[in-house]
């Protein structure tokens, strides 16, 4: 029976984000959070269940339905029919929905089952080993994530990619050896790219594609991206200003501003891009030389005007500026990071930080004013599949 297990990474905006909306460059990496999933075959079972930590719920596929909703639609689609079979998805997962939590799913949950549906349907339809597949054996999906839902981290991106990877393994396209291969990578990021699109309409392609392939990528809207080249990921403290925001809100108020004062805005756009035209050779060149701190210096004060061109688009908010100045006071430089007026702040962390005293009073002092505390990487390893022993 098939077992093993998916870690797929979420990511961190590390400069550029509002700029990239205006076609101006973005620069992103991987965090080291993460989803978890853990996928076991089950001999002499019919249902494919979920468990989703996150959702605090467990969703259920019978098969034998499964099946039957994929020869009605080989019936009616030719294979790559993919809007077709998202529409059909989400007419299939309503009703379902329906019966097994009632008819007011939240919201989270339902577009967790559109994607877990539209992901698996996607997967087995398009299977290499036979056109016509369907499930027999039932099995069990465990997610944990280290990742907040919704907070900006790219856990949808995370989730999708995990999912994706373990339904294409089980159908087939490739296997736990071969996932790294150039030509698997791209599907794994593609699929999960499907499934953003479950969540947004029309997703950017970034958290998928940072999620699957790891590292640190440079990228601008329309044109793709690029991979730096680093030698080794960054640490960095990630703050939870637990703040809940709305992207989609604070992308149009700062369309607002851009329409009111377009030269001055353009202005910020401008300085945006140096920013990241500067930062890229800083992050290729750390850990080339013994000595990193006149690097490191450069990039402190990178992230102080980023985060002083955030603030004049008005994204900040008084839970962010409380973590901006409580990091300052300690000596380490910090900005918001994604859309803005919640979510998180990076902080930057030195070489051999742990070592140092005013690190773990920083970590303290956040703590107790409320706020979540996370240290870890950026840039680090993308999505891996590992097996599984228990
Ligand atoms: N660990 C998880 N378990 C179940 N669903 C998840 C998980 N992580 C993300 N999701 C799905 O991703 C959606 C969140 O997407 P989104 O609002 O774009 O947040 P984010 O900015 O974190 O990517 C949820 O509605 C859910 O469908
Ligand atoms: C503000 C923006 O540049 C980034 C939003 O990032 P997030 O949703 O906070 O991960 C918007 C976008 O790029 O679509």
């Amino acid at each position: 029976m098939l077992k093993f297990q998916v870690h797929s990474p979420g990511k961190v905006i590390l400069h550029g984000e509002h700029a990239v909306v205006y076609q101006r460059p973005a620069l992103a990496a991987v965090v080291g959070l993460g989803t978890t999933l853990k996928f076991r075959q089950q001999a002499g079972s019919h249902v494919a269940s979920f468990q989703l930590e996150a959702l605090n719920c467990t969703l259920e596929i019978q098969l034998a339905e499964f099946n039957a909703f994929l020869a009605d639609f080989r019936s009616k689609y030719p294979a790559d029919s993919n809007a077709k079979l998202l529409e059909a998805v989400r007419a299939e997962v309503a009703q379902q929905l329906e019966r097994s939590v009632g008819s007011n799913p939240k919201q989270h949950t339902q577009r967790a089952f559109v994607s877990i549906y539209y992901l698996l349907a996607g997967a087995v339809l398009s299977s290499p080993i036979d056109p016509q597949m369907t499930l027999q054996t039932g099995f069990q999906v465990q997610v944990d994530s280290g990742l907040n839902v919704g907070a900006g981290l790219g856990s949808s991106a995370s989730f999708g990619a995990a999912l994706a990877t373990t339904f294409l393994i089980l159908a087939g396209h490739f296997d736990r050896e071969s996932y790294l291969q150039d030509e698997n990578q791209a599907l794994i990021s593609t699929s999960a790219f499907e499934s953003e699109r479950v969540n947004h309409g029309n997703p950017s392609g970034l958290d998928n594609t940072v999620c699957t392939y790891g590292g640190m990528l440079r990228y601008v809207k329309g044109q793709g991206f690029q991979s730096l080249k680093i030698q080794k990921p960054l640490s960095i403290l990630l703050v939870d200003s637990r703040v809940s925001r709305s992207t989609a809100d604070i992308v149009a108020k700062v369309r607002h501003l851009a329409e009111g004062f377009p030269q001055l805005i353009e202005a910020i756009w401008q300085a945006c891009e140096e920013l990241v035209t500067a930062a890229v050779p800083l992050y290729e060149s750390f850990g080339n030389a013994q000595d990193d701190s006149a690097k490191f210096e450069k990039l402190e004060r990178l992230f102080q005007i980023n985060n002083d061109l955030l603030k004049a688009i008005g994204v900040s908010h008084p839970k962010l500026e409380q973590i901006f100045t409580i990091a300052f006071k300690r000596g380490f430089f910090s900005k918001l990071t994604g859309a803005g007026a919640g979510g998180y702040v990076i902080v930057l962390l030195p070489e051999n930080y742990e070592q140092n005293e005013v690190y773990w009073k920083l970590k303290e002092e956040l703590e107790s004013a409320g706020f979540g505390v996370h240290v870890t990487t950026a840039g680090g390893e993308g999505l891996r599949v590992s097996s599984l022993d228990d």
